[in-house]
């Protein structure tokens, strides 16, 4: 061997590629996945529990079959509870009876969250309602004005269906207004148009608007006239609670193989979709994250630490998005009174402001970096509070001790913590786990004996 060239040992058991690659394709615990996949859209018969507002939305475009123009929608409730499934269901139904009867019922369906602009949402349509035609949108995305992609719209409606539902997802997300003007956010201003346009004769068969949002307040952001000439019917979609989650868990059952699924499953993953307001979509997301833990770990069975698994992570993904955007003082101020709920030896259910500052004041001199007032820590945690990773409660406790704000943890603290440590800024606070646990303990048992 020539001198620098470096001994390589040749182990005659190592697997090859191909054969690491091939004992990896253990059985898979899935018999049909797209079952549990965010995307696919499911058969009426696995809807569960939405039986009044399908009667409602039934109801409300019935006149669509008969030649009638149905009222316009407000569907709101928070993520995840059927909106956008139930009136779809709907929709597609219209379509088949429509068109074995020679009518012609187009569905244009666009999500706003992304769309910045009303320019940008009125040619979204013309693209959706084109591409359903199967032709292209005829008009060009810049350099012509709102109005005429409008028209393009209109004319695409005239010229392919006799009556029409626009669905516009997350309606509330489409705030955009012109730069250096104060006029109406794009949703009032599209709202009008489109609930206008049968009326000034623009389309001339029936179109009806459904909104869609998670915004109970919705309809008071809108503008006066937006208000009066949409005027629709409310459709509420609330919360799922445990029992019907694991009714829509068990009518998807299937997505896994026979013998691949344990019992208990099912409802402990309902029980965690039921703690965060009963959200199907995270049900669906944690079964089919569940199996894909499994496979994995090449289990031939989905059990109930694999289901506890799913939901650690989907914590973390979701803490972990939230915190990613927040800056380092705001990281600090959550990292502190997380440290409370986490250190404290005491039984706490929910951490006093006093004593997360406190920590906070602590952990700044620790990491040497700014130290902000209380009352922008106070403001800080309020902030949190509207982005949902804290409660925060006015509470009083005991005879003559005022009132003051205390935190409860949306996620499990430690999950927080651990996150917010990932952030170069932060990570040194684990070498130093011990002081902050004494700090900690020595603020809450002052607070207590105030
Ligand atoms: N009643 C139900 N039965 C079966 N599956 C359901 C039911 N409700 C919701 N789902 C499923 O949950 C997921 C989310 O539903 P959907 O998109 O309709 O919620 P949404 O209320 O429109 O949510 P968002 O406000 O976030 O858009 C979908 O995969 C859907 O198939």
């Amino acid at each position: 061997m020539s001198e620098g060239e470096e001994q390589v040992s040749v182990d005659d058991d190592q697997q090859s590629i191909q054969e690491r690659l091939q004992a990896g394709t253990h059985k898979s615990v899935f018999r049909d996945k797209s079952l549990v996949e965010p995307d696919t859209i499911i058969d009426e018969n696995r809807i569960v529990g939405r039986d009044d507002q399908l009667d409602d939305i039934i109801t409300y475009l019935r006149p669509s079959i008969q030649g009638d123009r149905p009222p316009n929608m407000l569907l709101y409730g928070p993520s995840g509870t059927g909106k956008s499934l139930i009136i779809n269901a709907v929709c597609e139904q219209i379509v088949e009876i429509s068109d074995s009867n020679g009518q012609r019922f187009g569905v244009v369906e666009i999500n706003c969250q992304t769309i910045k602009s009303h320019d940008r949402a009125v040619y979204k349509l013309v693209e959706t309602a084109a591409d359903s035609i199967g032709i292209d949108p005829g008009v060009p995305r810049k350099g012509i004005s709102t109005d005429e992609k409008l028209d393009r719209l209109y004319e695409l409606i005239n010229d392919n269906f006799d009556s029409v539902i626009i669905i516009l997802d997350e309606i509330d997300l489409l705030h955009g207004r012109r730069r250096g003007t104060d006029e109406e956010p794009a949703y009032s201003r599209l709202l009008y148009q489109l609930s206008r346009a049968e009326k000034l004769g623009k389309i001339e068969g029936c179109v009806s608007v459904a909104a869609l949002t998670n915004d109970p307040g919705f309809m008071e952001d809108l503008d006066g006239r937006a208000e009066s000439s949409f005027n629709p019917q409310d459709v509420a979609f609330p919360d799922y609670d445990a029992n019907q989650l694991r009714s829509i868990l068990r009518r998807r059952r299937d997505a896994f193989r026979e013998d691949a699924l344990k019992e208990d499953v099912i409802p402990l993953i309902a029980a965690f979709a039921a703690q965060s307001h009963g959200d199907a979509r995270k049900a669906i997301d944690l079964f089919r994250k569940a199996g894909e833990i499994a496979n994995r770990n090449d289990a031939d069975v989905v059990t109930e630490p694999h289901a506890r698994n799913a939901q650690e992570e989907f914590e973390k993904d979701r803490t972990l998005t939230q915190i990613e955007g927040l800056s380092t003082q705001k990281k600090l101020s959550l990292y502190a009174t997380a440290a409370v709920q986490v250190y404290a030896d005491e039984d706490i259910d929910s951490v006093p402001g006093t004593v997360g500052f406190a920590v906070y004041e602590y952990l700044t001199d620790l990491l040497d970096t700014d130290e902000k007032s209380r009352d922008t820590y106070l403001r800080y945690m309020n902030e949190l509070d509207t982005y949902g990773m804290v409660t925060s409660e006015r509470r009083s406790r005991g005879f003559g001790r005022g009132v003051h704000k205390e935190y409860t943890f949306t996620d499990d603290p430690d999950v927080v913590a651990e996150t917010l440590r990932e952030d170069s800024r932060l990570s040194d606070l684990e070498a130093d786990e011990d002081l902050v646990r004494s700090v900690v303990n020595a603020q809450v048992a002052d607070f207590l004996s105030k």
